[in-house]
């Protein structure tokens, strides 16, 4: 069976191309490209470089290759850029979803997996949060992405079209085995960004606020290591094989973890203590989001394998050390 994967050039779709291969299925990327990369798309898998929002690209791409399940992780993901850029993120992450949706329906596709955030839940109190909990994203990143949640229920309910919404929480880290990792030099991701800087490819990380009402002022985040998402893929995608229906699944381990507690592994971790500074808030973060993670492991089985923080900050910096060789060679 083949596996269409729009913005499998990516970060996070890149690690389920290889997990796909892993385990003998056959994967097909669609990406522009925008933040992807061609070199992340491993020697074999087609890439169709294009944008999901070309319906006839869409459609071909389809009947080409007699796809029945679409894995969709294209999107734009900077939250700040999003508040600065809202119609660019509504036209790229909503606009372009509904195009998708709709081409996939027409041909015949009637299984989808959707890379959803936790930043539909908006600003929660900081007690995890389960799927039922009240949307209210303060971003127009988590709108942009809410709404294609809504779009892909009720296309469900109108065309049959089966769905599992996984609603990330913080993703970070890289593949165990060194094959991808988080790729963007300008990422704005903490744990990417800490890595940068204790290589010294940045002069400092910046502490986006120490006075929100967290147990030491920063902000608390439930940081998943990639591979175990893309492990939750798999498993949606079993789930949806297997005649299962549509499901809105949280992505998380259920613990928080704030800016200077990833400051501190990543400093240990490393030996490196490099320059940090307290700066303002950045716009549109939530004060603290933390997953409460139950519903994925009931209804799809599935269960961490590298829940610890240190190995996380560990693959993330091996990876960001092997960018820098890359680099220089
Ligand atoms: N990284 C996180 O912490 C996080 C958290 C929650 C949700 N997500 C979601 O996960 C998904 C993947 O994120 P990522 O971190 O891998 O980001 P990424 O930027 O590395 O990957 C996104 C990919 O989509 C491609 N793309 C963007 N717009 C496209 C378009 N119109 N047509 C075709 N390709 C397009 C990009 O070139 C890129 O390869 C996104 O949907 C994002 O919203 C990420
Ligand atoms: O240089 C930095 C980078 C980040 N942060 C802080 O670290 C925390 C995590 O920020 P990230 O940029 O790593 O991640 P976000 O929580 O903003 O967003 C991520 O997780 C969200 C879900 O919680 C969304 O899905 C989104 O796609 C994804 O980027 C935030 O408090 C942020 O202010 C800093 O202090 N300094």
């Amino acid at each position: 069976m083949t596996v269409l994967v729009t913005g499998g050039a990516g970060y996070i779709g890149s690690h389920l191309v290889l997990a796909l291969l892993d385990r003998g299925e056959t994967p097909v990327v669609l990406d522009n490209l925008s933040t992807g990369f061609a070199w992340a798309v491993p020697a074999g898998v087609p890439l169709v470089t294009g944008d999901m929002g070309d319906a006839d690209l869409v459609a071909r791409t389809i009947a080409d290759h007699g796809i029945r399940e679409i894995v969709h992780f294209a999107a734009k993901i900077v939250v700040p850029d999003s508040v600065a850029d809202p119609l660019g993120y509504y036209l790229n992450n909503t606009s372009k979803s509904r195009t998708l949706i709709e081409t996939a329906i027409r041909g015949g596709v009637d299984r989808m997996i959707f890379s959803s955030t936790a930043a539909v839940y908006g600003d929660v109190s900081g007690d995890p949060v389960d799927e039922t909990a009240p949307t209210a994203p303060v971003s127009p990143y988590g709108r942009s992405k809410l709404m294609t949640e809504w779009m892909l229920a009720d296309a469900g309910v109108a065309h049959g079209l089966r769905s599992v919404a996984l609603r990330y929480f913080n993703v970070a880290g890289a593949d165990p085995a060194g094959r991808s990792g988080q790729s963007m030099q300008a990422a704005t991701h903490l744990i990417k960004v800490a890595a940068q800087a204790v290589l010294g490819q940045r002069p400092k990380l910046d502490v986006f606020g120490t006075d929100y009402p967290t147990r030491d002022g920063s902000c608390l985040r439930d940081y998943i290591h990639v591979s175990d998402l893309a492990d939750a893929h798999l498993a949606a995608l079993d789930h949806l094989r297997g005649g299962g229906g549509s499901l809105t699944l949280n992505c998380g381990y259920g613990q928080g973890t704030s800016v200077l507690e990833v400051i501190e592994v990543m400093k240990r971790v490393s030996g490196v203590d490099f320059p940090v500074a307290i700066s303002p808030r950045r716009p549109g973060d939530p004060a603290a989001i933390v997953a409460k993670a139950d519903r994925i492991r009931s209804e799809l089985g599935w269960s961490p394998k590298r829940d610890d923080l240190d190995g996380i900050v560990r693959s993330a910096l091996a990876w960001e050390r092997h960018l820098l060789t890359a680099k220089a060679a």
